[in-house]
């Protein structure tokens, strides 16, 4: 499959990559100025909790594409279950700019940049914010937003009361929502879709961020050579105090062809990646994230992500999972099965007895091992069925998505 490419999007769009290892960003598109290296030279051009250390000088900025569209520059992704907005706000106004700068769009742009909430439910994610972006030859900042998709509603209300609608009449936009809130879109605001596949920009997206930030891809990794099971540590239910001692590791993403990029959203998609512009879906899931929110909610009674997950922080999965110990009386070792491996997720609430003593936390800690467990499986089998091998580091990796390590992964990336 080819990505799509265009000229006037802020998307997903960018040129065939060069045959040396290097990410180029789109050209026409997102130009944060990457080096020769693979990192980008400027240090503040990462998330603010993973400063780089390297102290390259700044490569010259690029100039200005006059046939950008006009400010503000939005792109949205409209999911299954969130929307994320993302915002670039520029840095360097000149004076003439400035005051052609209308009041709508300062006004727009301090509501954005000066809140952190927005509504009941729109947030911003501060941590995420990435600073000193080069786009289309203007440097600036961009700012990650997120509402439910149930509040598109609200969203378009409030894109007409800030006056929004009278300066964009177009955002590119990907996803599901896209497609089926357009008229609403029209409608409502008078504005344009312009849709970009989601999976085509999410590869960009992974390229473009890794290419800002060297720890960007992590793993954890156990404190010495031992291998995962081995560990003291590593008896269920792995409290986080037995999990501290695991370390964050940056992953050496120069070389990463091909990979599986395993896309946990309210579904999950899992592609071959073999290049920046050839990729296919190999399979998918609909086991996801919509599915551990939402048997939380059935079985806990919590309503949110936020608190389904401080109950699963705090909880127990042995409690409900049956383990292979349970079954066998310790290991299945012929197979190599280790007695605390899960068995059956949820295995040991058919009894009744059981379930009267079971808590909360313990069920939405066994949702989340059971969501987790499911789709690192998924992905080792799609992994070893399309070849994708990697060195040393992939053993623990895969093995760690065996066991509920994979949750912190899991909670990592999706705070
Ligand atoms: N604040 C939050 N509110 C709701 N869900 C959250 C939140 N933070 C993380 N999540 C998790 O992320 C999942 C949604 O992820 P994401 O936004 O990537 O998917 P989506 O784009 O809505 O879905 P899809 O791509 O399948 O259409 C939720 O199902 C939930 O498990
Ligand atoms: C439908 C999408 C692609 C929407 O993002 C996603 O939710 C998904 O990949 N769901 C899993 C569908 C499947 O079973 O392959």
């Amino acid at each position: 499959m080819r990505l799509h490419r265009c000229e006037g999007c802020l998307a997903a769009c960018r040129p065939p990559r060069r045959a040396t290892p290097p990410y180029e960003l789109p050209k026409d598109l997102v130009k944060c100025q990457v080096k020769r290296g693979r990192r980008s030279p400027h240090k503040s051009c990462v998330r603010p909790s993973l400063a780089m250390a390297d102290s390259l000088p700044p490569t010259p900025p690029t100039p200005p594409d006059n046939n950008a569209p006009p400010m503000p520059w939005f792109g949205m992704d409209i999911g299954g279950t969130l929307t994320k907005l993302v915002y670039f706000e520029p840095r360097e106004n000149n004076r003439r700019e400035l005051d052609k700068e209308t009041e709508v769009l300062k006004n727009i742009r301090r509501y954005l940049t000066r809140n952190s909430a927005y509504g009941k439910t729109g947030r911003r994610d501060v941590h995420l914010q990435m600073e000193n972006v080069t786009i289309r030859g203007r440097r600036g900042t961009l700012h990650f937003i997120r509402f439910p998709t149930s509040e598109v509603g609200a969203f378009l209300q409030l894109a007409r009361s800030k006056g929004m609608a009278d300066l964009v009449n177009t955002i590119y936009a990907t996803g599901g929502g896209a497609y089926k809130f357009e008229e609403d879109f029209k409608k409502e605001v008078n504005m344009r879709l312009s849709k970009l596949d989601e999976l085509d920009a999410l590869i960009a997206g992974v390229l473009f961020v890794d290419s800002m930030n060297a720890q960007e891809c992590y793993y954890w990794a156990p404190p010495n050579e031992r291998p995962v099971h081995q560990q003291p540590s590593d008896t269920p239910p792995y409290s986080a105090e037995a999990l501290s001692v695991y370390v964050r590791k940056p992953y050496d993403f120069s070389s990463p062809y091909p990979f599986l990029l395993v896309n946990i959203g309210s579904g999950v998609s899992m592609l071959v990646v073999n290049g920046p512009n050839d990729y296919f879906r190999v399979s998918g899931t609909s086991l996801g994230g919509g599915t551990f929110l939402g048997l939380c909610c059935l079985l806990t009674g919590c309503s949110s992500f936020e608190e389904a997950i401080a109950l699963a922080a705090a909880g127990d999965n042995t409690t409900v999972d049956k383990l292979v110990r349970d079954i066998y009386g310790g290991d299945y070792a012929r197979f190599g099965l280790p007695g605390d491996l899960v068995a059956s997720s949820f295995g040991q609430m058919c009894s009744a007895e059981r379930r009267a003593k079971v808590s909360r936390e313990d069920l939405a800690r066994a949702t989340l091992v059971t969501i987790t467990n499911n789709i690192g499986s998924i992905a080792r089998l799609c992994a070893s069925n399309e070849n994708i091998e990697r060195d040393g580091v992939a053993d623990d990796c895969w093995y760690s998505l065996r066991r509920d390590r994979k949750i912190f992964a899991f909670l990592e990336c999706v705070e």
